[in-house]
């Protein structure tokens, strides 16, 4: 039995299905949503009498398709993923790639068999960092990582979906006049899921976030392009090697049973690229030299106590930094103290950081920024966006200003930004992060602020600020905010919202979402843009600036 390609959904899907079947899909393709011809294959092909055909197929379904998944209240709002994002991609370069009158023919070339080499010319680089290229026919990508647009590569057929397949890269053919290979910095470039765009200028990847955001804007906000105004220049980083103040590292283990006294050290780093198994790193010089120095350091200790470990693990490596103000020498040009690096290994210890001069303290396994050198330009520019300066009322007094901070972690913006506002309120689902926040407050000499543990919606029932004097800063997860909580900001509709993100695509999301549903708010986008926490990986942090209109 032959498979041919034989189903088109609207979105220029196809599948490979038995040829026998071809009438029946054919006649679904035209006639059902995409879903029904997946599931329709699915349900054939997982059939166990077909269980040799399915091994010999390339797969049929898109990435992870849904085994059954706990239902959970964020269950429809899934948007945003890494394979999601890359889809999206993929679909935007065939449609571009297309004349008008593409017809897809009904018989097409079987697929390079899996491990073929194939060349390949890169024409987009995807918001996920990987160089994509069109199949001849036009009916197909490759995803070909470590890449450039205008390279011309070498690559291997690692996996088909389908309307994309991934590759590994063997060889550079052509270079694109973007890569620069002197710039790599790193011996495990190229292997290492870790960074994906060390071949690139600091100008070339913050140009390439830049369009990242575009486009996030364009796919995942749902608003007409009149609503979305140009994205402000990415803010570089003031170090773009050496930054991570964090590493975790991990290595594998039996599942059971322990280590046995003559097993070998385990691979201790990253995962490798395109695959599921870890990569053995000596040293990653995108961290601080001190979590260097830490790696070295703990991957001995696991080295010299294996047996004490029952499976694998992950390890942390994380920065604190002691100011030794006493050791000021008067005569010494800035900065007036003396700072003390370590790196802490146990989640539960504590460490500290400094923003500017202000000192944070936090169970070294809790969440906190990891690029310290960009935190003061970045709190700075969040607290000017937050901060509308009192306005006189008619008798000529000052009319006061409430922050809310909502997904506040161990306190940075209410902390960086509490002495422009009259009261502040945060609220972090992780009662040690509260706790520390609390404490930071009151070392950083913030009296005016109030933080509760609890899901960023519980806030509303305890805020009484006045609405159109209240700024509320949301940074939540990569998932984004669920519907519950937008809901009822637009209840409480606040003067002026900044939501930060390190996933822009649920940001355009929720900030779409929040435009589309302001009805009488009429909140308007101010500001878009992004700050380069993350030098040489794809990913980006991003701002919107709304502002309700009075
Ligand atoms: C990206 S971090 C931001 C933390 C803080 N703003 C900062 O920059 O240090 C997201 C925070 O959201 C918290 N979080 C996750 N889900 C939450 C929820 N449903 N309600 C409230 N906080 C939540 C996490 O504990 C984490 O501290």
């Amino acid at each position: 039995m032959n498979p041919r390609l034989v189903a088109y959904s609207r979105q220029l899907h196809c599948y490979l299905v038995p040829s026998h079947l071809n009438q029946h899909l054919l006649l679904q393709s035209y006639n059902s949503p995409v879903h029904l011809i997946r599931d329709f294959a699915r349900i054939y092909m997982s059939g166990a009498k077909r269980a040799n055909e399915l091994s010999s197929f390339p797969r049929l379904l898109d990435n992870r398709q849904p085994r059954k998944k706990k239902k959970t209240a964020n269950t429809q709002r899934s948007e945003g993923s890494i394979d999601d994002v890359r889809l999206h991609d993929i679909q935007w370069l065939l449609q571009e790639s297309r004349p008008n009158n593409f017809e897809p023919p009904l018989e097409v070339e079987p697929l390079p068999p899996l491990l073929t080499q194939i060349e390949l010319s890169i024409t987009m680089l995807s918001s996920t960092g990987d160089g994509l290229a069109v199949s001849e026919d036009l009916l197909r990508v490759y995803v070909v990582p470590f890449s450039v647009p205008g390279d011309k590569v070498l690559a291997k057929v690692v996996k088909h979906f389908p309307s994309h397949s991934t590759t590994d890269l063997l060889e550079v053919k052509v270079p694109s006049k973007d890569r620069q290979d002197d710039l790599v910095f790193c011996k495990y470039f190229g292997k290492c899921s870790g960074c994906q765009f060390q071949m690139l200028s600091d100008d070339y990847q913050r140009n390439h976030k830049h369009k990242v955001i575009e486009k996030a804007m364009a796919n995942f906000s749902n608003l007409d392009p009149s609503l979305i105004p140009p994205i402000g220049e990415i803010m570089p980083s003031p170090i773009s090697q050496g930054y991570r103040t964090k590493l975790t590292p991990h290595f594998d283990g039996p599942r059971r049973g322990g280590f046995k006294p003559d097993a070998p050290t385990p691979d201790i780093g990253f995962q490798m690229t395109g695959r599921h198994f870890v990569l053995d790193i000596e040293d990653c010089p995108i961290g601080t030299e001190i979590v260097r120095t830490g790696l070295k350091s703990q991957r001995k200790y696991v080295r010299d106590n294996l047996q004490t470990f029952k499976r694998g693990a992950t390890l942390l490596l994380r920065e604190s930094t002691e100011r030794n103000i006493s050791s000021i020498d008067p005569n010494a040009s800035l900065p007036p103290y003396k700072e003390l690096k370590t790196c802490v290994t146990n989640s539960k210890d504590f460490v500290t950081e400094w923003v500017g001069a202000f000192k944070f303290t936090y169970p070294a396994g809790a969440f906190f920024q990891n690029n310290n050198s960009i935190l003061l330009n970045f709190t700075n520019f969040v607290r000017e966006q937050l901060y509308v300066p009192p306005t006189s009322d008619h008798r000529g007094e000052s009319t006061d200003a409430y922050l809310i901070d909502a997904y506040c972690g161990s306190g940075l913006f209410s902390i960086c930004c509490g002495h422009k506002f009259k009261s502040v309120m945060g609220i972090d689902i992780s009662s040690q992060s509260i706790e520390s926040a609390r404490k930071n407050a009151e070392e950083n000499g913030i009296y005016n602020a109030k933080f509760i543990t609890g899901n960023a919606e519980a806030l509303f029932a305890d805020v009484d600020f006045p609405p159109d004097k209240t700024s509320v800063v949301i940074d939540p997860p990569r998932k984004g905010c669920d519907e519950l909580f937008l809901d009822q900001l637009l209840k409480l509709a606040p003067r002026r919202i900044v939501y930060i993100s390190c996933n822009v695509h649920t940001m355009a999301r929720d900030v779409g979402w929040i435009l589309q549903h302001a009805t009488g708010n009429n909140y308007m986008i101010e500001k878009l843009g992004g700050f380069d926490f993350f030098p040489q990986t794809h990913h980006v942090e991003g701002y919107a600036v709304l502002s309700k209109s009075t």
